[in-house]
């Protein structure tokens, strides 16, 4: 049974990154990918601003959609504080498997709960089944088509708290615009626009950061 390119990733980190350092693992999965094939991690030039957003929250209760590989949640999670986690949803099986070893590896599983499912089923379960009051940061990195109905889950489920920060990726490409149209004209949020690119190429895309008002 021939290997997916996930698992590809997840070898090549295995065999050259430094096991329990984040920032290795980061490094190997942007050699990997910009080097021998393309993959959707946020990548670099975007992890940066996902790096200074985060720094600039310092969260105690960050939530992603999107684990993917588990590039974003080995960077995000890497930069938490003592006692503060990650929590991150992924709907594909595959891609959780590849997650959770990634995370392991870089040594930051006791700051990450990875959560298998519909975003739309968990992120209601989120108060009573996992413990959380509101999130200070949401990273925001899974089909284009749900940042709009679950930024409105969020808020509906009293999620959100005056200040609580949504960072987006991928509003320009793909592209998320009825998102990006809806947390602009909503008086709840106050947003700012960082242009980019997509990860590992020259194409434009951008990152659109979204605090909550209450
Ligand atoms: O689709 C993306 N991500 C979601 C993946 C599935 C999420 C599953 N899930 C997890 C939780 N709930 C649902 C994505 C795509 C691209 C891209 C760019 C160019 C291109 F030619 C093709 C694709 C670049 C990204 O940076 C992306 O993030
Ligand atoms: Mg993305």
């Amino acid at each position: 049974m021939n290997q997916s390119k996930e698992q590809r990733i997840l070898n090549f980190v295995l065999q050259n990154a430094v096991r329990g350092d984040p920032c290795s693992v980061v490094d190997t999965i942007d050699k990997y990918c910009s080097q021998k094939e393309w993959a959707m991690n946020v990548g670099n030039e975007k992890g940066e601003i996902l790096d200074k957003t985060v720094e600039e929250v310092n969260p105690s209760v960050a939530l992603e959609l999107g684990t993917y590989c588990g590039y974003s949640a080995v960077r995000i999670s890497r930069l938490l504080k003592a006692g503060a986690r990650l929590l991150t949803v992924e709907f594909n099986p595959e891609f959780a498997a590849i997650a959770k070893q990634m995370i392991e590896f870089a040594g930051v599983q006791d700051k990450v709960k990875l959560l298998e499912g519909p975003s739309e089923e968990i992120i209601p379960q989120l108060k009573k089944k996992y413990e959380v009051d509101t999130l200070d940061f949401v990273f925001l990195d899974h089909w284009k088509d749900r940042y709009r109905p679950d930024t409105i889950l969020l808020q509906e489920c009293n999620l959100l708290r005056k200040g609580s920060v949504l960072l987006a990726d991928n509003v320009i490409f793909p592209g998320a615009p009825d998102f990006l149209d809806y947390v602009r004209k909503s008086p709840h949020f106050q947003c700012t626009y960082y242009p980019s690119h997509l990860e590992y190429m020259q194409v434009e895309d951008a990152m659109e950061k979204a605090v909550f008002l209450g």
